[in-house]
């Protein structure tokens, strides 16, 4: 089978693209299968920077093309927080609960017509000796004031998603597989994948 790399450590996201790249035939490796990788310290500004960041750092590493993601949440009351920081807005632990509960507490009184917020992923794709691509995807929301269902990963159960009327968290791994930013940015890059993985 073919084998593409995704250089992430978040095992949220690893399942999320294991479920994604199935259909394509491809088996799914991250860096939680490459543990002598280092972390990468992510100093970008932009989501795509730091997609870029993670993905070329690895292709080099390895001489294998490589798909990194950087993903966050973005909130308009909060003028675009917590943004690329979302992983460690509570702090370096990279604690989900304790984002969220940050998230909340900054939102408190904010009335509902005001939380609106959107998921962003950035894709890079690293080829070694070829130029390095980035595509993206969004999933437009609206912030809750509790957290609501037990799936997914990150902000998942604080996050209403308009198209499905149901919070992230609530949506079947399949659902959100099919309507995530993830997945609108993977739709984007799945186009590249047969000339990078012809030889495979
Ligand atoms: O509820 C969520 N559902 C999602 O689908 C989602 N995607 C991203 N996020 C949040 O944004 C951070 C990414 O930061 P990030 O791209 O730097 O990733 P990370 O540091 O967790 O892992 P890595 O891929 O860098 O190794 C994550 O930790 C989460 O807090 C999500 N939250
Ligand atoms: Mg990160």
């Amino acid at each position: 089978m073919k084998e593409v790399i995704i250089a992430t450590k978040n095992s949220g996201k690893a399942k999320e693209f294991v479920r994604m790249f199935e259909p394509h035939g491809f088996q799914v490796k991250t860096l939680l299968d490459y543990e002598e990788i280092e972390d990468i310290e992510e100093n970008g500004t932009t989501f795509e920077e730091n997609a870029i960041i993670k993905a070329e750092t690895v292709s080099k590493q390895l001489n294998r093309a490589v798909i990194a993601d950087d993903s966050g949440l973005v909130i308009d009351a909060l003028d675009g927080k917590p943004g690329v920081y979302s992983a460690r807005y509570a702090g370096e632990q990279k604690s989900d609960e304790d984002n969220m509960t940050k998230v909340l507490r900054e939102l408190n009184g904010v009335e509902p017509s005001k939380r609106t917020a959107r998921f962003y992923c950035a894709l890079a794709l690293a080829v070694p000796g070829q130029d390095t691509v980035t595509v993206h995807g969004t999933c437009e929301g609206v912030i809750l004031d509790e957290k609501r269902g037990t799936h997914g990963f990150g902000y998942d159960p604080i996050f209403f998603v308009k198209e499905k009327n149901k919070a992230m968290a609530e949506l079947l791994p399949e659902e959100k597989s099919k309507i995530s930013h993830r997945a609108v940015a993977l739709s984007h890059l799945a186009k590249l994948l047969p000339e990078v993985f012809k030889g495979e």
